[in-house]
């Protein structure tokens, strides 16, 4: 591998999503009862704290909701004294510098690969399939799966996202695959791949144990995001995940209060922001990339220095496995964006029909290189 597909940004890209980390990702502590004071103080007090701590939690969010949003982010920008195309011209031809196209620089990308056993991991959502306001009905295309089959016939493939295992395996429905469903809390290694020797089918959830919380919260919050126009929950085993992306923007504080009222019981839960949408997830420290960390493992890749990740992803949580390719200086992180973000990849695509066309290139590259006996 050169060190140019483990390039790190050098700056901050103009539409950023940089703000979208600032709000507390671990939720506060409820604060602790007055020691002396009467119960009726006590409780006046610590509604009072929580009220105030509610405020600076939902204001912050709230914030990182409008900047994560393009549109927000472009009425930012017109606001300086350069002008925005202008502006937006010089910052996306760094950007790119810096994050190349996957597919123009393909070639390049193989000889990196020589020698060298690829192993893919892919995201589903804005990856595979396109974003759509309903997310029961983001269905992958005929073409895209038999594109991942075709990729799975290669080299060994994992779908990693945030959607639970047995939805993500209800769209993508080939049995070739590895699933990691849930933000990888949720690994399933099938016995009986072409490339695991496994005698068993390996589960491994580490966050079993929240099964009864996430029930719980995704109860209530039901409950108290039902009269939000266009608010939509999911239940995805080991997480919920709260979408806004057809809430009226003039409603979102109101969904985030709602949203507060129900997690300041729960200290043991985080949340996380996605495309439109907050991912509510037990507070344990593990993400997609330990998720890939632990499927090279199982794979039987541990310490092999033969074996190269790639790993395709639109999401903020996907930066978890952009970080862990940059961090061990091996592996391509490949992100799916229209438009220049932070990022821990080194490459970029636009959009699923881009990622179609590279996992098409990869299988011919595969073939050809079959046939010139270079593998
Ligand atoms: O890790 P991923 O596979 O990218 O899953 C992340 C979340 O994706 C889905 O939500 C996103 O896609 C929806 C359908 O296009 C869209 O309506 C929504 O606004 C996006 O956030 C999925 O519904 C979530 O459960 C996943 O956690």
């Amino acid at each position: 591998m050169t060190n140019q597909n483990v390039v790190v940004p050098e700056a901050t890209p103009a539409i950023t999503v940089a703000a979208a980390a600032k709000p507390p990702v671990l939720f506060p502590y409820p604060p602790p009862r007055g020691g002396g004071a009467s119960a009726a103080a006590a409780i006046r007090k610590k509604h009072l704290s929580q009220v105030e701590l509610g405020e600076s939690w939902t204001n912050a969010w709230l914030e990182s909701m409008k900047t994560s949003s393009p549109i927000h982010a472009k009425v930012a920008a017109s606001a300086a004294a350069v002008p925005i195309i202008e502006r937006e011209q010089n910052e996306h031809s760094a950007w790119i510098v810096r994050h190349p196209s996957a597919l123009s620089k393909f070639e390049q990308l193989m000889k990196a690969t020589k020698g060298k056993q690829i192993v893919m991991f892919l995201d589903y959502d804005g990856t595979l399939s396109p974003i759509v306001d309903d997310p029961d009905s983001a269905f992958m295309s005929d073409a895209m799966r038999a594109a991942v089959k075709e990729v799975a016939g290669c080299f060994p493939t994992a779908i990693v996202s945030g959607r639970c295992r047995s939805k993500l395996f209800d769209f993508v429905k080939l049995t070739e695959l590895y699933y990691a469903g849930s933000h990888g809390m949720d690994i399933e290694v099938r016995k009986g791949t072409k490339y695991t020797k496994k005698k068993k089918t390996v589960l491994f959830q580490p966050a079993s144990e929240f099964l009864p919380m996430i029930k719980k919260v995704h109860k209530a919050l039901s409950k108290k995001t039902k009269p939000i126009p266009g608010a939509k929950l999911e239940n995805n085993k080991f997480c919920v995940s709260v979408h806004f992306r057809c809430v009226d923007e003039k409603n979102w504080r109101v969904l985030l209060e709602q949203v507060w009222l129900v997690l300041k019981e729960y200290p043991m839960l985080r949340i996380t922001p996605g495309r439109k949408v907050l991912e509510i997830r037990p507070i344990i420290k593990w993400d997609k990339g330990s998720a890939l960390q632990f499927l090279l493992d199982s794979l039987g890749f541990a310490d092999s220095k033969n074996v190269l990740p790639v790993y395709i992803g639109d999401d903020l949580t996907d930066e978890d496995a952009f970080k862990v390719l940059r961090d061990r200086g091996r592996g391509i992180g490949i992100l799916v964006s229209e438009f220049p973000k932070e990022t821990n990849a080194s490459y970029f695509l636009r959009r699923p029909s881009e990622v179609m066309e590279f996992l098409l290139r990869l299988v011919e590259w595969k073939r050809l290189s079959l046939e010139d006996g270079l593998e």
